[in-house]
């Protein structure tokens, strides 16, 4: 984390549960040489418990608005880089001040989502049917990632490190003078 008046983060990382955000952010981060911030672990910290225990003793709701205001501190103060949880950009503010933001858009396929998340208990929205449930998710908001982001990664067959070198590439052009 930086001081208060920093630019804001060198990528911010978007996409559905299982694109890479939080795996690949890190290894982006690392490249560059700056700090790693997921919002996910922002609300974990100030809440005192995992995202799970939020959704079942608070409710979805609870967990949305301390996900928006984590959102927004981070995107103030934070200049490393930042990945945010699946569901982060269905919040209006959060797409309003994403607008000023490098984001990254993590392009995953059903197969490989279903894949990556597994059985895992840590991700709420998907207890039940976890294939019937990513599918939705990816139906309902590829329009919505592809609606605030910069730039599109592609994830599919690809592993962390691959992705993570294609992301370093296409921030570093962004920021050349056209
Ligand atoms: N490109 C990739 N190829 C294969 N596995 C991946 C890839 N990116 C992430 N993973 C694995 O998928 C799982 C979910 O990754 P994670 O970074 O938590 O995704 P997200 O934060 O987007 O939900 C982790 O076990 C991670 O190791
Ligand atoms: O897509 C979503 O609504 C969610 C995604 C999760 O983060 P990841 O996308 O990092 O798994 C986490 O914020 C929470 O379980 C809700
Ligand atoms: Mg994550």
């Amino acid at each position: 984390m930086t001081a208060p008046g920093a630019q804001g983060p060198r990528a911010v990382l978007v996409g559905t549960m299982g694109a890479g955000k939080t795996t690949v952010g890190r290894i982006v981060a690392e490249r560059l040489g700056v700090a790693f911030a997921d919002s996910d672990a922002i609300v974990e910290e100030r809440a005192g418990k995992v995202v799970q225990d939020i959704f079942v003793e608070d409710g979805e709701a609870a967990f949305r608005e301390l996900e928006r205001e984590a959102v927004a501190w981070a995107l103030a103060h934070h200049d490393g880089v930042l990945s945010l949880g699946g569901g982060a950009v269905l919040d209006p503010a959060t797409r309003a001040l994403l607008a000023a933001h490098p984001v990254v858009f993590l392009r995953v396929g059903l197969a490989d989502a279903v894949k990556r998340v597994g059985l895992g208990t840590g991700r709420p929205l998907l207890l039940g049917n976890v294939r019937s449930r990513v599918k939705q998710l990816l139906d309902e908001r590829t329009p919505v990632y592809e609606g605030v982001a910069r730039i599109t990664v592609e994830t599919d067959g690809r592993g962390p490190a691959e992705v993570a070198a294609e992301i370093v590439t296409a921030i570093a052009s962004q920021g050349e003078p056209t």
